[in-house]
Order: structure tokens, then C-alpha cells, then sequence
């Protein structure tokens, strides 16, 4: 009798048909029981989870938003995002059932066949607004990352109607809806924060002319030590608005430094973070911050995040009211569409992206 494979992947084109392909995915590895971790999803060593390096007793600001138009509400806002780029809200206006119904709707896209999920692949749909994928950037990456997600870019509800999948659809659709509030308050406290006292349209658009939902899927890993959920990363958004589940994965770097602070799961509560474009926006004075997500060896993890984002054909630059107030600008003017296109060409790695912009 033939000996038992110990990887029965050691060939890398039957991972990829198995995993891409197919739309098995890494939900897919994670139910086959493997006893060791693909090589495919053996990471670097500096990019593997250091736990020497958590600070255990570190935390980002956790903001009360019931008085957000307290000036105090509005200072920690601002001091959060010039100083760690990351914060989490609580008593915000988006109301917990539907925070609630979008994780069991991202469940409930995850647990569809992988024939049906495939359907909405890169190589199957019709339209780039919707798009089912695993890892980051699979044809650029050295080491796979150990994630599932359904992205969905926001054109209008008939679109919607149309192309997302039906199981997730509307409490998608209702989370964006319902998070808008939020968000435009957000945005309002931030722009004061700069001096910048009127959203006008043309401002609003480049604010938060686009935005996308991604559903995010970690199941649980055979040697999560060994690998990433996301790796190093800031985002291309304005902001992000993050709705996680109770599971502990998402780690922030703490102040530019080698320490990561672990953002706690609470429930209710929204994370948010400054994306590469505010930055560029306020040349530089609210920062993003690089965070990565680790694999679990015992839970699966969901997350879902609205990346809050200018229209693709904005140009980004610093606001032109930081430079009439005489502010030397860090940052050129680019297109938002280019700027998306070059996060996309590489493998994640840390903050790198914002150098397509500075000067
Ligand atoms: O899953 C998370 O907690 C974070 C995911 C993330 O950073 C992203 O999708 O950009
Ligand atoms: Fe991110």
C-alpha cells in the first residue's frame, strides 16, 4: 500500500485548484483536518506573530459617541487619529441588530457551497463590484494568507439587486445605510479638527464618494503560528469602519514602534481607523497605521469592514485649505483609481503604499 501523503498539497498547482479555483478556499483546507499547515501559507519569520512583542496592558482609545458633539467627544476623536490612527466607538447610532444580522449574514455567504461562492470569483462574475477571493493578492504573493472574503463595492441598490448575492445582500445594504450617521460625524469632528468647518459637496464626495464591504472569513488554522490572517497592512480608505466578531486576531502597531497592541473585541462597539487617504488629506497630520489580523488555531473569526473611500476618479492631495493656511504639502496629487491600483499589484506590506503619494 502507498504511504500516506503528509501533505497532500506538496504540489503547489493542486493547492491553488483546490483552493482557488474551486472556491474551496482556506474554509476548505481548515475542514479537511489537516494535521500541518500548507507550505504555501508558511510565512517569513518576521512576518509570523512575535508574541514577545504585545504590549498585554496596551489599548486604543475607546470613545462614548451618545454626546458626540461634546467638544471633549470631538478632542479624543482627533487626538485618536493624529496619534494612533486607530479608536473604537461605542453608543453610536448604528443599532445592534444589525451589526448582529450582518455577522449571521456573513455566515451565512461563508457556509454556501464553494460551486455557488466560486460564482462570484474574479474568473466567474460579470462584475468587479463583487468579488469572492482568499488571501490578498494570490498572483503576488510569495506566502498565502489565511483568509476568505466576499467584497462588495457599492454602486447603487439596483446594482445590488442585481449582483450581490442574495443571502447577505440586504443586511449588507443595511450596515452601509445604517453606519452613514456615523460616519458623516466622524468626518465632520475630523475636518473641524482641521480647520475645515463646511463638508461642501465636491468635499463630501472626496470624503465618501465610494465605499465597499468586504465579509472576512478566518476559519481555524493547523499551526497559526506558522502564518497570517492579513499581513501588514494600512488601508486604502479614508476611514474604515470595522465591525469584528468575539474573537481575538486584529493587532495595531503601536506608535510607529516593534510593539502591537491587540484591539479587544466589545460587543456593540465599531473600530475605527484612519486609512492612507485622510492621511494624505491632512498632509499628514491623522495617521494610518499599519495592522495585521493572526490566524487562530482554535476559533474562526469573522470580520467586516466598510472602507469609506473618494470615487476612483478623484484626484487625493492635501486639503486646499491646508495649504492656503501656508502648510509645505508632503503629498502630490494622484489619482485615487492609481493609488487603488498599486495596493493591488503587491503582496501587503506594512505602509509602503503611501510612498506612491509623497513628494
Ligand atoms: O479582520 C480584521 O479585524 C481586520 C481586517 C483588515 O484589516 C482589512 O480587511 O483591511
Ligand atoms: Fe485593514
Amino acid at each position: 500500500m502507498a504511504p500516506a501523503l503528509a501533505d497532500p498539497f506538496n504540489d503547489s498547482s493542486a493547492l491553488r485548484e483546490f483552493v482557488i479555483n474551486q472556491g474551496n478556499g482556506v474554509k476548505g483546507l481548515s475542514e479537511l483536518g489537516l494535521k500541518a499547515l500548507p507550505k504555501q501559507y508558511i510565512q517569513p519569520l518576521e512576518e509570523r506573530t512575535c508574541m514577545t512583542n504585545i504590549v498585554s496592558q496596551g489599548s486604543i482609545p475607546i470613545i462614548d459617541m451618545s454626546n458626540w458633539e461634546d467638544p471633549q467627544v470631538a478632542k479624543s476623536i482627533c487626538d485618536a487619529a493624529s496619534k494612533r490612527g486607530f479608536f473604537q466607538i461605542i453608543n453610536h447610532d448604528v443599532p445592534i441588530e444589525v451589526l448582529e444580522n450582518v455577522k449571521d449574514a456573513t455566515y451565512s455567504f461563508i457556509r454556501l457551497p464553494a460551486e455557488v461562492k466560486n460564482k462570484y470569483s474574479k474568473e466567474h462574475w460579470s462584475s468587479n463590484n463583487v468579488r469572492f477571493g482568499t488571501s490578498f493578492t494570490p498572483q503576488a504573493e510569495k506566502a498565502l494568507e489565511w483568509k476568505d472574503y466576499l467584497s462588495l463595492f457599492y454602486v447603487s441598490e439596483e446594482e445590488a439587486s442585481a449582483l450581490w448575492p442574495s443571502v447577505c445582500r440586504e443586511q449588507v445594504l443595511d450596515y452601509m445605510k445604517k453606519s452613514e450617521v456615523v460616519i458623516k460625524q466622524l468626518l465632520q469632528i475630523l475636518m473641524k479638527g482641521l480647520n475645515v468647518n463646511e463638508i461642501d459637496e465636491t468635499k463630501e464626495s472626496l470624503l465618501m464618494g465610494s465605499m465597499r464591504t468586504n465579509l472576512n472569513y478566518y476559519p481555524k488554522c493547523p499551526n497559526p503560528e506558522l502564518t497570517v490572517g492579513v499581513g501588514r497592512h494600512s488601508d486604502v480608505s479614508t476611514l474604515t469602519i470595522l465591525l469584528q466578531d468575539e474573537i481575538w486576531g486584529l493587532f495595531v502597531r503601536e506608535n510607529e514602534g516593534e510593539n502591537w497592541i491587540h484591539v479587544l473585541p466589545i460587543k456593540g462597539s465599531l473600530v475605527i481607523n484612519v486609512g492612507d487617504v485622510l492621511q494624505i488629506l491632512s498632509n499628514g497630520r491623522y495617521k494610518c497605521v499599519e495592522h495585521r489580523v493572526v490566524a487562530n488555531g482554535s476559533n474562526n473569526r469573522i470580520s467586516v469592514p466598510i472602507f469609506v473611500n473618494p470615487r476612483p476618479i478623484d484626484m487625493i492631495g492635501p486639503l486646499s485649505e491646508l495649504i492656503a493656511s501656508g502648510e509645505k504639502p508632503v503629498y502630490k496629487q494622484v489619482l485615487y483609481s492609481d493609488y487603488v491600483k498599486y495596493f493591488f499589484r503587491k503582496a501587503h506590506d506594512g505602509k509602503k503604499t503611501v510612498g506612491f503619494a509623497e513628494l
